[in-house]
């Protein structure tokens, strides 16, 4: 008979934690077995069985994290597809919200505050009733000017907001030009010298364009209103010279409440070679366009210089760009002006009386050289724009932007108006 397994387990054991009977059927199986086929110790079988155990335990921990990581992955790969369709949806709506105002008239939102931006514009489409409660119904006490396209409402929301709202006719092809223009361009750019585009509003062949309020109206008006650039000093003036050292003219220059200037009409003023020379005439851009467009329609960025420097004549000179002389003609302040800027004698008697005997001399003379080169009439004798500013820059105080330093004791320090 075959002995016993030496290592069987003591009876004690045998009551040992078995897994599913596997200790019983052991036993039952060494009972009439050979020895060289004895079964397994117990103890084997147990840590066997408990390592098959941990396998399982592992390989289900396994699975399941994957399973978990694929299940957040999945969830985040349609989270972000749905952003994706739901971002394409909305861009789409906006093109065509945009592209349908130049059509066609787009369903107006229902008030002020709810609008709709698009990654190509901000403009904001506004709602024609509040426009006509804010401006009190277009009413002639809230126009705030009239240019070559309609005239310009002020207008005052609800909450306090103010704007300025420009209402242009349908009626001609420019027009719409300068509409889908403005909203194109202006709604795109923010930049601290260019009026601000708040929003736009279409109303049966009405467009409306609406900007931020330049509580200071136009350098045009200032400089040729009831005021007669009263309240622009010299520093002013060099400063508005500063801020607007573009393509312009004195009526597209808006100031704000700090006497900050802007330029307005940016998008007029791009298309502004698409303008017939009667067109130009009479929109009243007629004294800043450089000789060059009148004789073969050309505008380079020399054309600016040119408008810049008659602005700047304006501002030293306080008189328009063309004036009507005793026989009924028009004369260029630059005819005009120019033999006497280059003359030093003669030239602190062609200033502004306003303005007369309030700067220091020989910033004057800087101006005035300054005025005379941007005015030339053979554009490549007329300097960069760049270069203008940089000489502008020493002639406006520190306190309005540029580098000049003033003493209090300096007798320019505190002027505010012309002694005269
Ligand atoms: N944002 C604004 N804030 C305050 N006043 C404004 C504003 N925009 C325009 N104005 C006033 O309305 C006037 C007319 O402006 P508009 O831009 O329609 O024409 P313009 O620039 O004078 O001439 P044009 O149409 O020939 O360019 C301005 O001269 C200015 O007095």
């Amino acid at each position: 008979r075959a002995t016993p397994p030496e290592a069987s387990a003591p009876a004690g054991q045998q009551a040992a934690p078995a897994v599913n009977g596997s200790v019983a059927s052991a036993n039952g199986a060494a009972a009439g077995l050979p020895a060289a086929a004895a079964p397994p110790p117990l103890v084997v079988i147990v840590v066997e069985r408990h390592q098959h155990l941990r396998r399982e335990l592992i390989a289900a921990i396994v699975v399941s994290s994957v399973a978990g990581v694929m299940i957040v992955l999945a969830a985040l790969y349609s989270f972000f597809l749905w952003r994706r369709s739901r971002r394409a949806l909305v861009d789409s709506k906006d093109t065509q919200s945009i592209d349908t105002a130049r059509i066609a008239f787009v369903p107006m939102l229902n008030s002020f505050n709810s609008y709709k931006t698009s990654k190509k514009s901000a403009a904001v489409m506004m709602d024609y009733t509040s426009l006509e409660a804010a401006t009190g119904k277009f009413s002639e006490s809230s126009v705030l000017g009239v240019g070559g396209f309609g005239c310009v409402y002020k207008a005052n929301f609800d909450g306090g907001f103010a704007a300025a709202v420009k209402r242009l006719g349908n009626e001609t092809q420019s027009c719409q030009k300068e509409f889908e223009n403005e909203l194109d361009l202006l709604g795109r750019i923010r930049h601290p010298n260019i009026v601000s585009l708040v929003g736009f509003c279409i109303h049966e062949e009405n467009r409306f364009i609406i900007y931020e309020l330049m509580e200071n109206g136009s350098l045009d008006s200032q400089l040729h209103g009831p005021s007669h650039g009263s309240a622009l000093t010299w520093h002013v003036r060099m400063k508005i010279a500063l801020d607007t050292a573009r393509d312009l003219k004195s009526s597209n220059i808006l100031l704000d409440s700090d006497f900050n200037a802007k330029i307005s009409d940016f998008g007029l003023a791009v298309t502004i070679g698409n303008h017939s020379k009667g067109n130009i005439k009479l929109s009243g851009t007629m004294g800043y366009v450089a000789p060059e467009y009148l004789l073969d329609g050309k505008l380079t960025e020399k054309s600016d210089v040119y408008a810049f420097g008659v602005v700047l004549l304006e501002l030293l000179l306080g008189r328009k760009p063309v004036e009507k002389t005793a026989q009924s003609q028009c004369q260029s302040i630059v005819t005009w002006a120019m033999p006497q800027l280059t003359d030093r004698s003669k030239l602190p008697n062609i200033i502004d009386p306003m303005i007369k005997n309030t700067m220091d001399l020989k910033h004057l003379y800087q101006v005035a050289a300054v005025a005379v080169l941007c005015v030339q009439p053979e554009p490549s004798y007329r300097p960069l724009i760049t270069d203008v500013l940089h000489s502008l820059v020493p002639l406006v105080p520190m306190e309005l932007g540029g580098t000049l330093r003033i003493s209090p004791e300096s007798p320019y320090a505190t002027q505010k108006h012309s002694p005269c």
